[in-house]
C-alpha cells in the first residue's frame, strides 16, 4: 500500500514542476517498481512466517519431551503403579485441562472431560481419523476395525455388528449359559483357593471362540491363537448375493480385533465385580436376592433367557458402578485430519489426539461421593448427563460389543452368587493397569461352595 500512494504523489508534484519532475517522476516509479517486486517476492513468505508464528503461540502449552521417549515411559510407568490418575492430574495443574505431550514416538494433545468426550464420539473422518499407536497397529493389523475410518469402516463394522445384535444374542444365552456352567463346575469346585483374572480370562476366550467363531472346547480352539488357519464362521460372511462383504485380511484382522477386544475387556470387568461383591457384602446380599429369585423359577439344569436377563436390573447396575470405578478402558486415540482447533488452541495436522474418556467417571460435579461404591446412582440413566458415563465410548465407534458383554456378565453373575460364596486372599489391595486394571496377583480368593451346580 505504501508505494502506491508515493508514487501517486510524485505524479502530482511532476504534473506541477516541469521536465526536472518528469525525470525524478521515472526514477520514483523505477525504485517504486522495484519494491513492488521485492513486496510481491516477500508477501507470501512474511504471511507464511506470521502463520507459523501465530500457530505455534495457540499450540497447547506442555513440552514434547524427549524425541521418540516423549513423555511415554513416565505415563507407562505411572500406569504400573496405579498412579495414572495422578499423573494426569499433575498434567492438568501444571498447564491446564489441554496440553501437548509426546506419546509413543508422536506429537500428541491430551483432552478430557464432558466436552472433550462430545467432541471425540461426534467428530468425524474428516476431522478426526482412529489410528493406534504402531505396537498395537502391529498386534492387531491394518485392516482392524481401529485402524478403518469413513466408508471402510462402516461396511465392515456393518457385518461385524450383525453378530453382536440382540437378534443373535439371544440365541446365544443357552450356549453362553452352557460354557459358564462347565467352566465354573471344571475351576470353581470344593473349598480352593483360585485366582479370577486368569480364569475369567479363560472363560470370556472359551465362549468367543464357542459362539462367534463356532469353535467348541478342544484342540481346534488353538488354532484361534494362529489366526490364518482360522476357519471361522467369520470367514464364510457373505452378502445377500453371497459376495465378499470383507477381504481376507479384513476378516483376519479382525478377528484378531474381536478376541483381543472381546475377552479382554469382559474378563475385567467380571473380576473387579467379584472383587466389589466380597468388599460389599450388602450389595452382595442385594444381587444374591435378584439372583435367587430367578433360580427358583427354574428347573434343575435349565438354562437362563434372554428374558430372565432382564430381570437382572440390579446386577447390571452394580456392573456400571464397577465400570465407573475400573473402567476396563479408560481412553483412547485419534489423529487430526487437518489443523484443527480445540478449546482455543491449534491442533495441527497429523498430531495424535489422546481422550482420557473416563476421567468424567471421577469428576465429583457429576458423581457424588466419588469413593463410594454405589449401584443407586444408576437408577435413573436418564438423568444422568450425556457424555458422562462412557465406558463403552461413543458415537460411530461405539463398543458393538456391548450387549454381548452385558449378557456374558450377568450369566456368570448368576451362576457365581448362586452357588458359591467368596472371600478375598490378596495380601493387598493393589492393582496396576497394563492398559486395562490389573488386580495383584490375579485376584487371589477363597471359594465356599453353597450349592451344586
Ligand atoms: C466390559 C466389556 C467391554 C468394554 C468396557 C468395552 C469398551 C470398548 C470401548 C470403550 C470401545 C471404543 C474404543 C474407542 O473409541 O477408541 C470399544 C470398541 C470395540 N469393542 Fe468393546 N468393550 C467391551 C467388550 C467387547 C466385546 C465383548 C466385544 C466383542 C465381542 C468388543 C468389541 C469391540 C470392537 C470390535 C470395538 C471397535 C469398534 C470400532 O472401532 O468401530 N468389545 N470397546
Amino acid at each position: 500500500m505504501f508505494w502506491y500512494v508515493k508514487m501517486e504523489l510524485v505524479l502530482v508534484s511532476g504534473y506541477h514542476n516541469g521536465a526536472k519532475a518528469l525525470s525524478s517522476l521515472y526514477l520514483s516509479t523505477s525504485i517504486m517498481n522495484t519494491i513492488v517486486a521485492i513486496s510481491l517476492f516477500l508477501l507470501p513468505v512474511f504471511c507464511l512466517l506470521a502463520r507459523r508464528i501465530r500457530s505455534s503461540k495457540r499450540v497447547p502449552p506442555g513440552s514434547l519431551g524427549f524425541p521418540v521417549i516423549g513423555q511415554s515411559l513416565g505415563l507407562l510407568r505411572a500406569m504400573k503403579a496405579n498412579t495414572a490418575e495422578k499423573w494426569l492430574d499433575e498434567r492438568v495443574q501444571k498447564y491446564g485441562p489441554i496440553s501437548k505431550l509426546s506419546l509413543f514416538g508422536k506429537p500428541t494433545v491430551f483432552i478430557y472431560g464432558q466436552a472433550a468426550n462430545k467432541f471425540l464420539f461426534t467428530s468425524d473422518g474428516s476431522v478426526l481419523t482412529s489410528k493406534q499407536p504402531q505396537s498395537l497397529k502391529m498386534i492387531l493389523g491394518d485392516r482392524c476395525l481401529l485402524e478403518m475410518n469413513d466408508e471402510d469402516h462402516k461396511r465392515v463394522r456393518d457385518t461385524l455388528v450383525s453378530f453382536l445384535k440382540p437378534d443373535s444374542l439371544k440365541r446365544y444365552v443357552g450356549k453362553m449359559d452352557e460354557e459358564v456352567r462347565i467352566h465354573l463346575e471344571t475351576y470353581w469346585k470344593d473349598e480352593q483357593i483360585i485366582k479370577v483374572l486368569p480364569l475369567m480370562k479363560t472363560l470370556t476366550f472359551d465362549i468367543i471362540c464357542s459362539l462367534l467363531f463356532g469353535l467348541e472346547r478342544g484342540a481346534r480352539r488353538d488354532q484361534m491363537l494362529h489366526p490364518t488357519r482360522t476357519s471361522s464362521s467369520l470367514l464364510s460372511i457373505r452378502g445377500e448375493n453371497k459376495q465378499e462383504l470383507m477381504s481376507e485380511n479384513e476378516i483376519i484382522h479382525n478377528v484378531m480385533l474381536i478376541m483381543v477386544a472381546g475377552y479382554a475387556t469382559s474378563s475385567i470387568l467380571i473380576t473387579f465385580m467379584v472383587r466389589l461383591l466380597a468388599k460389599n457384602p450388602n450389595i452382595h446380599a442385594a444381587v444374591l436376592e435378584e439372583q435367587e429369585e430367578i433360580a427358583q423359577n427354574k428347573s434343575p439344569g435349565e438354562s437362563l433367557t434372554w428374558e430372565d436377563l432382564g430381570n437382572m436390573k440390579y446386577t447390571w447396575r452394580v456392573a456400571m458402578e464397577t465400570m465407573r470405578m475400573f473402567p476396563p478402558i479408560f481412553g483412547g486415540f485419534r489423529q487430526t485430519v487437518k489443523d484443527i482447533e480445540y478449546g482455543g488452541y491449534l491442533i495441527p495436522k497429523g498430531w495424535q489426539i489422546f481422550l482420557v474418556t473416563a476421567k468424567t467417571h471421577m469428576d465429583s460435579s457429576i458423581f457424588q461421593e466419588l469413593e463410594k461404591f454405589d449401584p443407586a446412582r444408576f437408577e435413573n440413566t436418564a438423568s444422568l448427563p450425556p457424555y458422562n458415563f462412557v465406558p463403552f465410548g461413543g458415537g460411530a465407534r461405539i463398543c458393538p460389543g456391548y450387549e454381548f458383554a452385558k449378557v456374558e456378565t450377568l450369566v456368570t453373575i448368576h451362576y457365581l452368587v448362586t452357588h458359591i460364596t467368596w472371600k478375598l486372599c490378596c495380601t493387598d489391595d493393589f492393582f496396576s493397569r497394563d492398559p486395562t486394571p490389573v488386580p495383584t496377583q490375579g485376584l487371589p480368593i477363597q471359594i465356599i461352595p453353597r450349592k451344586p451346580l
